[in-house]
């Protein structure tokens, strides 16, 4: 689903010869700008009894805030673009055996721990001669963890809009440490970030949170804004907190990222693990989002009436507005699952109501022909349309966007256009299952696939691995740095098949120019041949790097 063609390479540095940190077999050596530290570390002894900012290192111990993304070459335009770990910062850290090798559940399988070298590649569609390309860390337990079961004081926070499946995420994260881990402190942060410093906390076992998969929400609740970065982290240094799993959006992972470097700077113990959450699936590099499906699946019941109402009346018109504030991928599979609309519009795909190729004319045509038509919107759709008859600019507490009613806006520009411009009969149903398709519990599918991301958060915290979102990226779990989940928002491609299956499916005209198009297609492959050729540049510039005087930057900037 995520093209190429927008992905924006994170900037390469030289390799920093002061950097240090012991190769161990899961953490082979990288070429970044990490820290070196100059003094040895107690954190080790981090444990049940670590009292108030014990669980780490001093606030005071000078530790560089640099965390440039650590990027390991390989062979034949390998690139591995890998997370950080704690031995990153805190050196000499000592590891433990993973406690799964004496589960009775787990030890039968063969291999069961995954190889230490194991990557996920990021494109699997390739050719003889193409680059290997961008890999990420496989996700999975590892042999060696780098937490004691009972030094473990982890926390959950949800934050951002709901989505189906959180329950679930956190049902799997407290049934997950405690069985495969014995993890017994575990706390649920309320009502968001802001929790951290302005609500109590619930601890958390797998008997309080036995049953909760099967309500829609969040029983922690959550919230937009209030992301204070330093209260947020000393909250965590102050309740001796050495593992946080948050659950979240692209906002979410942002101020994920932020706690991961303030914990970094003040050199503590603490992994930070993102699980992404949302239902707009605008979160790039993974396969999918969960809770995507639970929603497209609620979307049907609606699209269902508006079909039934529309087609039971002469002229009849239905419109659904579904959620996607700037990726229509609900809108798109929803349609394409239902195969009773005859249009869908979303927010990458601009539309115009007027004149030949327009909207009116489409509805018009189906109403001739078929006596009826279904429109499916995303909220997003239309907004340059939208704010230049409504013009409005708000945004909630977390800095978004707020949209107006843009469904409600379209099926009054359409009763307006038919009854009174073109003095035909309509009949207009507008239904807008907005909250009703986010406040479901998981559906099966995500609750397994909850189930995978919850684990696979908790292997790579455990296995010392922070800073880094979960997710499948071409159907393997893998560990991902934050900043590439956050430095773009996934969206439907309109040059893709995908949409053109869609497009093929309703009938629906592209409003787009054909040279547009051919133009896009164009813009489309320029970037992903530049794509392709930074990845090789940036291995044979590290290469070539390692090898010359690391003083002489000249070589950083792949711009010079
Ligand atoms: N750049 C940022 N730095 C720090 N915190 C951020 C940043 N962006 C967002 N946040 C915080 O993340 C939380 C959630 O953000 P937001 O409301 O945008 O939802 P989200 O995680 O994107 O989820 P969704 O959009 O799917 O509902 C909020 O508490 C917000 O303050
Ligand atoms: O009304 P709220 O809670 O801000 O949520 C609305 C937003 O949440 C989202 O579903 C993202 O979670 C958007 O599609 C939508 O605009
Ligand atoms: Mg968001």
């Amino acid at each position: 689903m995520a093209s190429s063609a927008s992905i924006s390479r994170p900037r390469f540095r030289c390799f920093d010869p002061t950097s240090s940190y012991p190769a161990t077999a899961d953490h082979p050596r990288y070429f970044s700008s990490a820290v070196s530290l100059s003094s040895s570390s107690s954190s080790s002894s981090s444990s049940s009894s670590s009292s108030p900012r014990e669980n780490g290192f001093r606030d005071t111990m000078a530790i560089s805030n640099n965390s440039e993304p650590k990027i390991v070459p390989g062979e034949g335009g390998y690139v591995l673009e890998d997370v950080p770990h704690l031995v990153d910062y805190i050196p000499d850290l000592p590891t433990y055996p993973n406690p799964l090798q004496d589960n009775p559940s787990y030890s039968v399988v063969k291999q069961y721990f995954v190889n230490a070298d194991d990557t996920v590649a990021q494109k699997i569609v390739v050719h003889k001669d193409s680059p290997r390309g961008t890999h990420f860390r496989r996700s999975g337990p590892r042999q060696k963890v780098y937490f004691e079961s009972d030094e473990v004081h982890a926390c959950i926070v949800t934050c951002g809009g709901l989505c189906p499946g959180l329950n679930t995420v956190i049902r799997e994260l407290v049934c997950g440490l405690n069985h495969m881990y014995h993890v017994k402190r575990i706390l649920g942060i309320e009502g968001g970030y802001r929790g951290f410093y302005a609500r109590n906390t619930i601890p958390l076992t797998p008997k309080v949170v036995n049953d909760i998969h099967k309500r829609g929400g969040t029983i922690l609740g959550t919230s937009r804004g209030g992301h204070d970065t330093s209260k947020i982290v000393d909250s965590i240094q102050d309740r001796g907190i050495n593992q946080v799993y948050v659950i979240g959006g692209d906002g979410t992972q942002r101020g994920a990222a932020v706690i991961f470097e303030e914990i970094r700077r003040r050199g503590l113990k603490v992994a930070v693990a993102g699980i992404p959450k949302t239902i707009d699936n605008d979160i790039p590099v993974i396969d999918k989002s969960f809770g995507f499906d639970s929603a497209v699946e609620e979307a049907q019941r609606a699209i269902n009436a508006a079909h039934v109402e529309a087609e039971s009346v002469e002229n009849g018109i239905g419109v659904v507005k579904l959620m996607g504030r700037y990726s229509g991928f609900i809108a798109m599979y929803a349609t394409l699952a239902s195969r009773d609309v005859d249009c869908c519009l979303i927010p990458e795909s601009p539309f115009y109501l007027e004149g030949p190729g327009g909207l009116y004319e489409y509805i018009e045509k189906r109403l001739k022909e078929d006596g009826h038509i279904v429109i499916v919107i995303a909220e997003g759709a239309g907004d340059v349309l939208l704010s230049e008859s409504l013009p409005k600019d708000e945004q909630d507490a977390s800095g978004n966007k707020l949209l107006q009613d843009v469904g409600l806006w379209l099926s009054q520009n359409i009763k307006d256009h038919f009854s009174k411009r073109r003095k035909m009969n309509i009949t207009l149903k507008y239904i807008d299952p907005t909250y009703m398709i986010r406040a479901i519990p998981g559906n099966a599918s995500d609750n397994v696939y909850c189930t995978l991301l919850a684990h696979s958060a908790i292997h790579g915290a455990m296995a010392g691995y922070t800073g880094f979102t979960v997710g499948p990226v071409n159907g393997r779990h893998a560990y991902i740095p934050f900043c590439r989940v956050t430095e773009r928002q996934n969206k439907v491609v309109i040059t893709d098949r995908m949409w053109a299956r869609l497009l093929s499916s309703t009938n629906q005209p592209s409003f787009l120019d054909p040279k547009e198009v051919a133009k896009k297609v164009a813009e489309t492959k320029k970037e992903d041949t530049e794509a392709e050729a930074q990845l090789i540049d940036a291995e044979n510039h590290v290469e070539a790097t390692a090898s010359s005087d690391p003083k002489d930057c000249s070589v950083c900037d792949p711009n010079v």
